[in-house]
């Protein structure tokens, strides 16, 4: 056994002996790149630039590494070289083990600052005031529907969104014991208590379910108490040595959030882009229609509608809407101008590369 597995080790240590070589010729060219930059004040991190390297790993892989690993590899990459030219802060919702924490990490890889932020609104402050270059914010999950809090914020933001990032979110139910025993509550963020509800009806339907903070809170409060279940990730669980009594209890196993970057940066096109809006109408019959012609006028896809009351101002709904492709595309442009001039209320969220999953 060790006699054959002596040569194989051989080649994976020449082979990677070559590939740390080749990261610290790649690490050098970024900062040179960093330097350029620095001249000029140009941004550090340019999400269409990372969009269009990443693609570009999933269509020259040769395999057998799968797509998805071979980018995850070459995130964190560029992650390095980034951090290189400048660490990146980037702002979220905290506390550290929670899925928008996941989504930092899925969009800039693990070389950057993460900010916990106890509230939506504090990740807009902070990235607003500059304590953050970047925030996270969750904007709509696939059981749940929108984070309203998060829409209202966008509408009122200097910020513009610079990406999205979909995350899987798989809920577990865990304890300080592994057990159900002595345990008299469950604790968990109200959206993960209602994406798991139908679970919970069926096989703990007379524990008392209690709505805190986030889904980290949750398995905090689980460390220290034996009569406390979280439902959270597994990697919170971990954070707080929580031991997994059922794992994917949420009730829609393809559950996913949505998250957005926002920040003060402006993406260039990246060839699959997604622009965010906010719309408004006077409410008279046939308004919302003719309002959105011009996007079936120009081709332009919509791939979201959401409408939501407006709680200040002049218009019943505002409407979020989101379409394919870049503000700098001249369909888009086009149809934007027209959507513009029908509109009472009109406002550009952002353009951003559409997420690679
Ligand atoms: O191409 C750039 O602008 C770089 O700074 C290099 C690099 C990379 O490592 O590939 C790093 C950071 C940017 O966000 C994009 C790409």
């Amino acid at each position: 056994m060790t006699d054959k597995l002596k040569p194989l080790r051989d080649q994976i240590d020449a082979i990677d002996a070559q590939i740390l070589s080749l990261l610290n010729q790649r690490a050098k060219v970024a900062q040179e790149v960093g330097h350029v930059k620095a001249e000029t004040n140009a941004p550090v991190f340019r999400p269409e630039r990372e969009a269009q390297v990443l693609r570009g790993v999933a269509e020259r892989n040769p395999g057998p590494m799968g797509d998805t690993e071979a980018q995850t590899i070459f995130r964190e990459i560029m992650s390095a070289c980034r951090a290189l030219e400048k660490r990146v802060t980037v702002a979220y919702l905290g506390p550290a083990g929670t899925f928008s924490e996941q989504a930092v990490y899925q969009q800039f890889g693990h070389a950057v600052e993460g900010m916990p932020c106890a509230s939506i609104d504090e990740v807009f402050r902070a990235t607003e005031a500059g304590t953050a270059e970047f925030g996270v914010v969750p904007v709509e999950n696939s059981s749940e529907g929108a984070i309203n809090r998060t829409l209202d914020l966008l509408l009122q933001t200097p910020l513009i969104i610079s990406g999205e990032v979909a995350i899987a979110v798989h809920h577990s139910l865990m304890s300080k014991t592994g057990t159900m025993d002595g345990v008299t509550a469950i604790c968990a963020h109200s959206q993960a208590l209602a994406q798991c509800q139908v679970w919970l009806n069926e096989h703990f339907p007379h524990v008392e379910r209690r709505a805190v903070a986030s889904n980290a809170e949750a398995a905090r409060l689980a460390s220290l108490d034996p009569t406390v279940a979280a439902i959270a990730s597994e990697i919170a669980g971990t954070q707080y040595n929580l031991g997994v009594v059922n794992s994917h209890i949420q009730d829609d196993p393809h559950n996913r959030t949505r998250f957005v970057i926002v920040g003060h940066l402006q993406p260039g096109p990246s060839g699959s882009d997604r622009t965010s809006l906010v719309l408004a109408v006077p409410n008279k019959a046939g308004a919302v229609y003719q309002l959105l012609a011009p996007l079936a006028k120009h081709g332009v896809s919509m791939t979201r509608f959401e409408s939501r009351p407006a709680r200040v101002g002049t218009w019943e709904y505002y409407f979020y809407v989101d379409i394919e492709g870049h503000v700098q595309n001249p369909a888009v442009t086009q149809a934007l101008a027209e959507l513009k001039s029908n509109a009472a209320f009109f406002k550009v969220l952002g353009s951003y590369p559409t997420s690679l999953n």
